[in-house]
């Protein structure tokens, strides 16, 4: 291990992954920010490889090179060694320019962003809205596409934070303090559900019908008048595999125009969402936070703790109303690791509640004083406060 900067990926357990000289550099160059005591050791182990290799002139603008075999890498390192550094000015890294600090996401090109389901999924349908020409990266569940960020696999994931009619994704809140990214970015979808059969199926023939719980809930009208039996998959694309691979054709599956496409299957019906207006949030993130502007409107996602007492969540919420800053959301979430608090002695200790996470978003950039004065002001009474992301709002469906 000490020899090379190969590590094998837990998301990819068949194949050794290998990071750029470029990706390792940025790698250390954020040491800071890893908390290396929660890191697994192969990272612990890559991380100080990278501090050691941290010197070596860039190769390769992409962080991944897939499938390097660790001798391969050993080679590459011991020639790039004996040549000393490389007089290809075309190799140094370019300096960052104002466009590409402030560049939208949408500018982009070539990027990998994770995402969960399979493909055909309206996750990697957010992410290409996102990043148009980017390449899209499957994961199976949330934390894959969280861990494939942090592990360098991928650059960004798209992933979904809350629905008009479902409400939040607990997971993804839960899975932002866990894991230490940044929001840089957020799309808003329609969704449009169809339902989609084997092909020469009839929609009177379907006995059950398979999808994501969220799209089995936006489209519980139809799912009622049709008598069938629901059936929960992880996502709505993976359903669509599930049914063509089986060749049921009693199954019926709610998913994506594309997924039908995709698997083989036929759209017996079409926007079957019991609301028209059927939107998801997805969140973009990242390793690294993008530089707030104040160019156009942004959003602030932050996360916050307080001390229990009358009227201290009123107090924190102040900060952002007497500065009149709106918010677009506030959720709580109970603190996985200390549920339980025993009150102050007036309750004889007898009393326990939950704690909780307050996550909100407010409209305003962390460019603007207003937004810092807020922090500021916050922090003073806060147990715990951290910056989830400050990035430009979507407001294009
Ligand atoms: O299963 C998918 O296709 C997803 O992208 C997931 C998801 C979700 O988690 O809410 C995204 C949008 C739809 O609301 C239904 C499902």
């Amino acid at each position: 291990m000490a020899a090379s900067h190969i590590w094998v990926s837990p998301l990819r357990p068949h194949s050794n992954v290998g990071v750029s000289d470029l990706g390792l550099r940025r790698c250390v160059d954020m040491r800071c920010n890893w908390d290396l005591e929660r890191l697994p050791r192969w990272e612990c182990c890559c991380l100080s490889v990278l501090a050691q290799r941290a010197i070596t002139p860039v190769e390769d603008e992409k962080p991944l090179i897939p499938q390097v075999e660790t001798s391969e890498a050993i080679d590459q390192v011991q020639n790039t060694q004996s040549r000393g550094f490389h007089k290809d000015l075309n190799l140094l890294p370019k300096p960052l320019s104002a466009t590409d600090i402030f560049s939208s996401p949408r500018n982009s090109a070539k990027v990998r962003v994770a995402y969960q389901g399979m493909p055909g999924a309206y996750g990697e349908a957010a992410a290409l809205k996102a990043y148009p020409k980017c390449e899209t990266v499957p994961c199976e569940e949330f934390e894959a596409a969280f861990k494939a960020v942090e592990l360098w696999l991928v650059d960004k994931a798209v992933l979904p934070i809350e629905s008009s009619v479902g409400g939040s994704i607990h997971r993804n809140y839960d899975l932002l303090l866990r894991h230490r990214l940044h929001i840089v970015g957020e799309v808003q979808m329609i969704v449009n559900h169809c339902l989609l059969g084997l092909p020469g199926v009839q929609k009177e023939e379907l006995k059950r019908v398979l999808s994501h719980p969220q799209a089995l809930d936006q489209c519980d009208m139809i799912l009622t008048k049709l008598g069938v039996v629901r059936v929960s998959t992880d996502d709505t694309a993976g359903a669509a595999l599930m049914v063509a691979a089986s060749g049921e054709r009693d199954s019926g599956v709610i998913a994506s125009d594309r997924a039908a496409e995709i698997y083989g299957l036929n759209i017996l019906l079409e926007k079957i969402q019991d609301d028209d207006d059927n939107i998801t949030r997805f969140l973009i993130l990242a390793r690294e936070p993008i530089i707030p502007g104040t160019d156009r409107p942004h959003k602030t996602s932050i996360v916050f703790t307080l001390e229990e007492g009358p009227g201290m969540l009123f107090k924190a919420l102040a900060v952002f109303a007497s500065r009149d800053i709106n918010l677009t959301k506030i959720e709580s979430r109970p603190q996985r690791k200390r549920p339980l608090r025993v009150v102050d002695d007036s309750n004889k200790g007898s009393a326990r509640y939950f704690d909780y996470l307050f996550y909100i978003d407010f409209e305003a950039s962390m460019a603007e004083p207003r937004a810092q004065h807020a922090m500021a002001h916050l922090q003073e009474f806060a147990s715990f406060l951290r910056v989830l992301g400050c990035y430009a709002t979507d407001s294009a469906l």
